[in-house]
């Protein structure tokens, strides 16, 4: 609003002004200079006044956009990939956070290696050490995840014998500093400032002899709330809420635990990410980037246990009798946080810092040059298991259809005893990407050996589509781990072999892929509620962080444009 008064015309000016308005509010021909004086004050004040009331308005109209709120849920079984696309918007929209929380991701880093190496041990065993320990053990299964295989008869493998490793027991003593270890990496990540009283996290008793882990901690106590929210329970078919010894920690509990598939969850109340990066406070940052370094000089940091260990750990990752034992077990590592296998030499060098795939690292310490090359998405590949709701706002800035507009993300556990946390979400949620590992063909839930998890997949979209609170919200579905399925076909296994259904169809990921798609659109198509809805299926590998920006770009638009025009906010 633009204020409306007019200069002071000159004397000889005339009155033909044909604007009544103007005419209107010109001084009056005789003015007095005292008049002409309090006009001008009384003048300076409206203008004051109109600019007071253009700043609210503007203020009120930003206030406004800011209103203009997207709320979407990331659903899926556990290790579909959630978090990993949640870490994905956080590097297209917020990149600077996400770099700095790399340096806490390096515990997680480190945990995930020292647990694919002890899950190798524990594969290598000779039968009677096995044997004997499993009798001790009530719950073998809960030491695996994801990368268990199931067999063409449908069942887990977990044969016994095999080809016995000569090495064994040299790896075992070697490497024997590593359970240590791995128990105070999950004593950081659990208590990061090292506050006893926060402590409650019960770890496992250890038994390295053994080689097996028997682990206690406290039975959930509590599903109450989330962010303020009831957490009523949801029928997913198949999901059973277990509770007991083995659950994982319950969602309100602010600490790292181990979970029911022996993995290592972190409770999205605690704020591990911002503690572990200020951690090392005490070391020096460098002048160069800014960024901590000099940890390696801390006689207690992890990497120097890692790194004296890595020539051993190494061995037993490249020695041929271990990997023929893997494969007879079935054992797939590299499916589920054993990627780090295949890159010990540079995870456990002792300056190490976790890439994310958007830098080439350039640290000069005094007369040092380091040269961090990009060497896939570490950060994106660490698994950390969810449990509760994560919750995050980006806010779209740069393109100027959307300025303005808040984007809430909501990250879940989708492990069936974390299932029940969804519901709360459903009321007033915008979008759902769904996501569907279609590579799980062959494996088994973690949670429960006895259900393929492919299965489970489909089983948990069919109640996602036809739930009726959902009728109105987009859906997108994100067939995810295509790289995975492409290597495991390639390899040879038949997806036939697995689902009968599948017949004698080509092998091939195009036949693969293109079936799966038909497969979760016709239950979308026979079960939705709503007819009129469109399905958005992607066929994705969310650590593949190029094509995946290319993918959330897309699909953010589609979701945003939807729901702004629907709620008129357009
Ligand atoms: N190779 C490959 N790995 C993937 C892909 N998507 C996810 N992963 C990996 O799979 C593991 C599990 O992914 P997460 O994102 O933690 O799974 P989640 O769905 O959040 O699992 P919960 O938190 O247990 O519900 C991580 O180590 C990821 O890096 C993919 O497309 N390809
Ligand atoms: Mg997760």
């Amino acid at each position: 609003m633009a204020s409306n008064t007019l200069q002071q015309p000159t004397s000889s000016r005339p009155r033909t002004l044909s604007d009544p308005l103007a005419a209107a509010l010109l001084p009056p021909a005789n003015e007095t200079p005292a008049q002409r004086e309090q006009r001008l004050r009384a003048e300076e004040e409206a203008k004051r006044r109109s600019e007071n009331i253009d700043k609210m308005l503007r203020d009120d109209e930003k206030g406004k956009r800011r209103k203009k709120t997207v709320k979407v849920l990331l659903l899926g079984q556990s290790e579909s990939g959630k978090s990993t696309t949640l870490k994905q918007f956080q590097l297209l929209h917020t990149p600077a956070a996400f770099h700095a929380e790399r340096i806490a991701w390096r515990f997680v880093i480190y945990v995930n290696l020292v647990r694919s190496i002890r899950r190798i041990l524990e594969a290598i065993a000779p039968d009677d050490t096995l044997n004997n320990s499993l009798d001790e053990i009530d719950d073998f299964e809960s030491t695996e995840t994801a990368s268990i295989i199931i067999t063409a008869n449908g069942r887990p493998s977990s044969s016994l014998s095999g080809t016995f490793v000569p090495a064994y027991d040299t790896y075992r003593k070697r490497l024997a500093p590593l359970l240590d270890l791995e128990q105070r990496l999950i004593q950081q990540l659990s208590d990061p400032e090292g506050n006893d009283e926060h402590e409650v996290t019960h770890l496992p008793t250890q038994n390295w002899d053994a080689h097996v882990h028997a682990y206690s901690m406290h039975a959930a106590t509590s599903t109450a709330s989330f962010n303020g929210r009831p957490a009523p329970r949801i029928m997913i078919p198949g999901a059973s809420v277990s509770a007991g010894p083995l659950s994982p920690a319950s969602p309100t509990s602010p600490v790292a635990s181990l979970s029911g598939g022996g993995e290592i969850a972190v409770s999205t109340t605690s704020n591990w990410k911002k503690a572990l990066s200020l951690r090392r406070i005490q070391s020096p940052k460098s002048a160069h980037s800014g960024e901590l370094h000099g940890w390696w000089e801390d006689p207690s940091d992890p990497v120097h246990v890692l790194n004296r260990c890595a020539p051993a750990m190494s061995e037993l990752w490249r020695d041929p009798k271990v990997r023929q034992r893997l494969a007879e077990k079935r054992l797939r590592l590299e499916e589920s946080s054993g990627f780090y296998l295949d890159e010990i030499e540079r995870i456990t060098a002792k300056m190490y810092f976790p890439t994310d795939g958007e830098w080439a690292r350039c640290v000069v310490l005094s007369t040092t040059v380091l040269i961090f090359i990009i060497h896939e998405d570490d950060v994106l590949k660490a698994r950390l298991k969810t449990t509760g709701v994560m919750e995050h706002t980006f806010s779209l800035t740069k393109s100027s259809e959307f300025r303005g507009v808040e984007w809430k993300i909501y990250d879940v556990g989708g492990s069936r005893n974390q299932r029940q946390a969804w519901a709360p979400y459903f009321d007033d949620v915008n979008a759902i990407i769904f996501l569907a590992p279609i590579s799980a063909f062959d494996q088994v839930l973690a949670e429960d050996p006895g259900v393929n998890r492919l299965e489970d997949s489909l089983m948990l979209w069919r109640s996602v589509v036809s739930n009726k609170l959902l009728a109105d919200v987009n859906i997108i579905l994100f067939l995810n781990k295509c790289d995975l399925l492409k290597a495991k076909l390639e390899s040879g296994v038949r997806l036939s072999h697995h689902m009968t259904s599948y017949a004698n169809r080509p092998n091939d990921y195009e036949s693969v892929a293109k079936y799966f798609r038909n497969k979760f659109g016709i239950l979308h198509q026979s079960f939705s509620p709503n007819k009129s809805r469109e399905l958005f299926i992607h066929l994705t590998s969310v650590t593949d962080t190029r094509k995946t920006h290319t993918i959330i770009t897309n699909v953010r638009d589609i979701i945003l444009t939807g729901n702004l025009k629907s709620s008129s906010l357009m």
